[in-house]
């Protein structure tokens, strides 16, 4: 199912997540039993076109809402809230069925690729798991379109350059034509030229059509692709703005947290904001 049979319109959004909470079930020396809540209510929508930023400090849950999102937690964690894609409620396991085709997820840590199989094989599979009927084809189109020209396709990933592997990551991101993306901090690592390439090449996708989330910690670099930005603390959204409200001192920031994270970025002459349980 890709984003025409996902019939996502302009109105309704492609991703809504209602009070999101993920919990984990642990056992204390195999006996006592202890629920621990790493997610404790995170509220995001994303409309087609959209790029929103889910920024928050390390910790703060933004993977786990992508894992959540795409009904792929650990078997000891369990989500509650409601997922929407174009509208309709869907359950972990249908979420999951999603997964690759409308429904994209680029995790944490680059291991999207995958370092034994040449570029053309992994994105020609990402075309065939999006129901693509000519694979091969659709595979050297999103190669061409980013950029990238036919020889690539016989590359491993260990031959790429950062900025080439994010765009092949684009290209098995975008290949199914997805309605939402989720694109897991998607930059460290990368030469700064790489970082805006792969942030352009999200923008990009959004421009297509997807909705995108981009889960980062960089605040500045998703000001300058994003539309929306949310902001979560400690498991919980917090805030969201618009990417106009961060400006000059903040003040068009309603929230103190989220004005904090502004004031605190280099060159505004403010410290970070202090996190909760830290020492100060
Ligand atoms: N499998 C797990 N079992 C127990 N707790 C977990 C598990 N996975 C994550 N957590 C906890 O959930 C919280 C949120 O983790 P998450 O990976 O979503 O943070 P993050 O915002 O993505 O951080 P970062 O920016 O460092 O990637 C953390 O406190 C983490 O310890
Ligand atoms: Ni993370």
């Amino acid at each position: 199912m890709n984003r025409r049979e996902l019939d996502v319109s302009v109105e309704s959004a492609a991703l809504d997540v209602r009070d999101l909470r993920v919990a984990f079930v642990q056992y204390e020396r195999g006996l006592r039993r202890r629920v621990v809540e790493a997610v404790r209510g995170m509220t995001l929508s994303a409309h087609p076109g959209e790029v929103v930023a889910l920024v928050g400090a390390s910790g703060a849950g933004k993977s786990l809402f992508g894992h959540a999102v795409l009904g792929m937690l650990p078997p000891n964690a369990r989500a509650t809230g409601e997922v929407r894609l174009g509208g309709r409620l869907l359950d972990e396991a249908a979420r999951r069925r999603l997964a690759g085709r409308g429904l994209v997820l680029l995790p944490q840590g680059g291991s999207y690729l995958d370092p034994t199989a040449r570029v053309g094989a992994q994105v020609r599979r990402a075309a065939r798991l999006a129901g693509r009927r000519d694979p091969a084809a659709a595979a050297r189109e999103a190669l061409a379109e980013r950029g990238l020209e036919a020889g690539v396709e016989r590359l491993y990933p260990h031959e790429l350059s950062g900025g080439m592997a994010r765009r092949v990551v684009g290209a098995v991101a975008g290949v199914g034509d997805p309605a939402v993306v989720i694109a897991d901090e998607p930059t460290p690592g990368l030469h700064p030229e790489a970082v805006a390439a792969a942030l352009q090449g999200l923008r990009r996708t959004a421009d297509g059509g997807a909705a995108v989330v981009l889960i980062t910690h960089d605040l500045r670099g998703a000001l300058g692709v994003s539309d929306r930005v949310v902001v979560c603390r400690a498991g919980s959204t917090v805030d969201e703005a618009a990417v106009a409200d961060f400006a000059g001192d903040g003040a068009g920031l309603a929230h103190p947290y989220t004005r904090a994270l502004w004031q605190a970025l280099p060159g505004h002459g403010f410290r970070a904001p202090a996190e909760p349980g830290a020492a100060s």
